[in-house]
């Protein structure tokens, strides 16, 4: 696991946006895995920035999403759906077929999850998933539990997260308790994962991340057996790594 502490979470965004940037040069058909909540909105942003002032040619990549809120039609507002058309999709010139997120209201459950496994792996499988960390921990929607499923899956939202993501609806109450997300599985056979953390409200997490050993209480800590894991934090989140709490100086990205 590579670590770099950044000094804000506008370097966060730009040095995440480095990464797909590089990945796109290597291979310009290259399949991300993409991530939502309010981490990865900078680096969505740097994106488009790039495409429009064309450093950026992504009209050829294929996409699939982590999670999407179970119960929402896609045009809910607060679908995960909308918020990749508000805050990616519409601003680049991927074609729509070849956007690909769990949805939110399947006829069968079980049947569509099987749908999305299948179709990361027809297109090739991820290149590059982007991740965020939830407060407890949570990748995806893969919440600490005594077990982990490893493919996409129907999950309960944990009553912290529910909490978290109640700043996004109008109250606690609207928030769906249930979500369609990749399993751990899923995200570990990624080539390549970046994970995001940005703001005071992370660094905990990401202390205990650091240290913890392998458990499913901490659904993040799978990522110390996969082999191309980045973490990008900025100054707030890494706080209380101890290498940073020691002055040591973090990796630099090349
Ligand atoms: O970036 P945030 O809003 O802190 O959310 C953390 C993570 O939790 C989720 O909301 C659940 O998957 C992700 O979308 C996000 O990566």
């Amino acid at each position: 696991m590579r670590w770099v502490v950044l000094d804000s979470k506008e370097a966060v965004g730009i040095a995440a946006a480095d990464q797909i940037s590089r990945l796109l040069q290597e291979k310009p058909t290259c399949v991300l895995g993409l991530a939502t909540g309010g981490t990865p909105l900078g680096t969505y942003r740097e994106l488009i920035r790039r495409h429009q002032t064309g450093e950026l040619e992504m009209s050829r990549v294929t996409t699939f999403n982590l999670d999407e809120y179970y119960g929402l039609d896609r045009d809910h507002p607060q679908s995960y759906w909308q918020y990749m058309q508000e805050h990616l999709f519409r601003s680049l010139p991927i074609p729509e077929e070849r956007i690909h997120m769990p949805p939110g209201k399947p006829e069968q459950v079980e049947a569509s999850c099987l749908e999305y496994e299948q179709e990361i792996e027809q297109a090739g499988g991820i290149d590059l998933q982007l991740l965020g960390i939830g407060a407890n921990g949570h990748i995806g929607f893969n919440e600490p539990a005594e077990s982990l499923q490893p493919a996409t899956h129907l999950a309960k939202l944990a009553e912290s997260t529910v909490q978290a993501n109640a700043r996004f609806f109008a109250s606690p109450e609207e928030v769906p308790q249930y979500a369609i997300t990749m399993g751990i599985g899923t995200i570990m056979k990624a080539k390549r994962i970046v994970l995001l953390a940005t703001g005071e409200a992370k660094a905990e997490i990401l202390s205990k991340l650091y240290t913890s050993p392998i458990t499913t209480r901490l659904p993040a800590s799978m990522l110390h057996m996969h082999p191309h894991v980045t973490i990008l934090a900025d100054r707030e989140a890494g706080s209380l790594l101890p290498f940073v709490q020691e002055g040591i100086p973090t990796d630099t990205l090349s």
